[in-house]
C-alpha cells in the first residue's frame, strides 16, 4: 500500500481515527493524502510527516491515483463519489466508516476480532470495499463474539443505552448545554439544604419541558430524559437502527444464510459516546455462567468478563469507565428465571474506537500487511 487517501479525517470519527492512527504509528508505513470538502488548498494535519496541501474531495482525477481511500465523510459523500471513482474504473481500496454500502453484496463489514476469515476469503475473492459495521453492532459482537463462535447462540434481544456521540458532534454539545439548563435552572434550591425536593423536581420538570430548552438537534430533551427512538421507521415497525442489528451481525459473521434472530430496542441516552447494552440470550444449550464467562474471555483482547457482583460492576460497567478506552466489559451475566438457556448480559464501549474508528485503522494495517 502506497498513496492513502483520507476524507472526513476532521470530523468527530475521523479525528479518533487520526489520534489512533498517530498513537499506532501507522503513518510511518503509508503515504497519507488529504482530501476536504470545504477546505482544498490548506495545510493538512500534523502526522507526523511532511503531508501536502488538503486535496478536493470531489476531484475524481486525484481519488484515482490512490491506492485506498478511507472516509469518514458520511454516506451522503459515499453516494456522491464511490460509484463515479468505480465507474472511472478505479480499482483500489475503499474502507468506509458510513452505513451506505454496508449491505452491498461485493462489500465486506469489517470487524477482524470477530470476522478476519470473512475479510481474508474477501481479500482473497478480490473483494475492494470495507466498510465498518454500526457501533452497536459491532460492539455487541465485540463482547459476545465467543458465544457465535461456539454457534451457542440461538436469538439475542440486545436493548440498547445509547450515548449522544451517535448522533454527532453539534449533539454531544446539545446533551451539555441541557443538563446546564436543568443545573442553572435550581441553582439558588440546590445551595439551599433546607429547600423542598418536590419544589426542585417540579422546577426541573418546567424547565425539561419549555420552549427555551435546548433541542434543536435532538428534536426532545435528552438531558434528564431519553429517547426510545433513533433514526427512521422502517415497515416492520422496527427503526432502522434496530434493523441493523440483525441483517449487519449476520452479515460480519457471514451466517446470512441461516441468520441468528438479534433484534430489540434502540434507546438514546444522555451519555457522551459510550453506548451500552442489555442482553437477553437463549442459547442452544444449558452451560453454566462459569463457562459462558470463559467463552467470553478467550474471545478476544480488548473484551472483559466483569464478575457479576455489585461494586465491581459499579466501578468497571459503566460509560464513565470506559469512555475513551477500548475496553469492552461484559458483565450482569447471569440466568434467568425463564429457564437454563436463558441468560442475562450487560456490555459497554465506546462508540468512536471499536464502534466507528478501530475496525478501520485495523482494516488499514491488514492491507498494508498483505
Ligand atoms: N458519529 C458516529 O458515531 C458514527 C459515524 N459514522 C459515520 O461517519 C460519518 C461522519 O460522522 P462524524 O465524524 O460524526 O461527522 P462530523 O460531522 O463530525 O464530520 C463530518 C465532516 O464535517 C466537516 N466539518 C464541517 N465543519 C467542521 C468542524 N467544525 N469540525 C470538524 N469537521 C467539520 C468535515 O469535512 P470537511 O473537512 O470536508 O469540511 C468533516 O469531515 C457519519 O456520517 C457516519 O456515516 C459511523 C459510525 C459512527
Ligand atoms: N446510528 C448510530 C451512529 C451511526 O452513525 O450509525 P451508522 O454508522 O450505522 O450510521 C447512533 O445513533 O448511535
Amino acid at each position: 500500500m502506497n498513496q492513502v487517501g483520507f476524507v472526513g479525517w476532521r470530523g468527530m470519527v475521523g479525528s479518533v481515527l487520526m489520534q489512533r492512527m498517530r498513537e499506532e504509528n501507522d503513518f510511518a508505513a503509508i503515504e497519507p493524502v488529504f482530501f476536504t470538502t470545504s477546505q482544498a488548498g490548506q495545510p493538512g494535519p500534523d502526522v507526523g510527516k511532511p503531508v501536502t496541501p488538503l486535496k478536493d474531495a470531489f476531484d475524481i482525477d486525484t481519488l484515482k491515483t490512490m491506492d485506498a481511500i478511507v472516509t469518514c465523510q458520511g454516506g451522503d459523500y459515499t453516494k456522491a463519489v464511490y460509484s463515479k471513482l468505480r465507474d472511472a474504473g478505479w480499482q483500489g481500496y475503499w474502507i468506509d466508516a458510513a452505513s451506505s454500502l454496508r449491505m452491498d453484496d461485493d462489500a465486506i463489514i469489517v470487524l477482524d476480532p470477530v470476522n478476519r476469515n470473512v475479510i481474508d476469503q474477501g481479500l482473497a475473492n478480490g473483494v475492494k470495499t470495507f466498510v465498518g459495521g454500526n457501533c452497536t453492532v459491532s460492539l455487541l459482537l465485540m463482547a459476545v463474539g465467543g458465544l457465535f463462535e461456539k454457534d451457542l447462540v440461538e436469538w439475542i434481544t440486545p436493548h440498547t443505552y445509547q450515548a449522544a456521540s451517535g448522533a454527532g458532534a453539534r449533539n454531544m454539545r446539545e446533551l451539555i448545554s441541557q443538563m446546564g439548563t436543568v443545573r442553572d435552572s435550581v441553582a439558588d434550591l440546590l445551595d439551599d439544604p433546607a429547600s423542598a425536593i418536590l419544589e426542585i423536581d417540579q422546577k426541573v420538570a418546567q424547565t425539561i419541558r419549555s420552549d427555551e430548552f435546548p433541542t434543536e438537534q435532538f428534536g426532545a430533551p435528552l438531558g434528564g430524559s431519553l429517547l426510545p427512538w433513533i433514526d427512521t421507521k422502517l415497515d416492520s415497525g422496527q427503526s432502522r437502527e434496530e434493523w441493523k442489528a440483525q441483517v449487519e451481525a449476520n452479515k460480519i459473521l457471514g451466517t446470512e444464510a441461516a441468520p441468528t434472530p438479534i433484534d430489540g430496542l434502540c434507546v438514546r441516552v444522555g451519555a457522551m459516546r459510550c453506548h451500552s447494552q442489555a442482553l437477553t440470550m437463549k442459547l442452544k444449550k444449558d452451560i453454566s455462567v462459569g463457562e459462558i464467562e470463559s467463552i467470553l474471555a478467550a474471545h478476544n483482547d480488548w473484551v472483559k468478563v466483569i464478575p457479576n457482583d455489585k461494586e465491581i460492576t459499579m466501578q468497571e460497567l459503566t460509560p464513565a469507565k470506559v469512555t475513551g478506552t477500548l475496553s469492552i466489559p461484559v458483565g450482569r451475566i447471569r440466568k434467568l428465571t425463564m429457564g437454563p438457556e436463558y441468560v442475562s448480559a450487560f456490555t459497554v464501549g465506546d462508540q468512536l474506537l471499536w464502534g466507528a474508528a478501530e475496525p478501520l485503522r485495523r482494516m488499514l494495517t491488514i492491507l498494508n500487511e498483505a
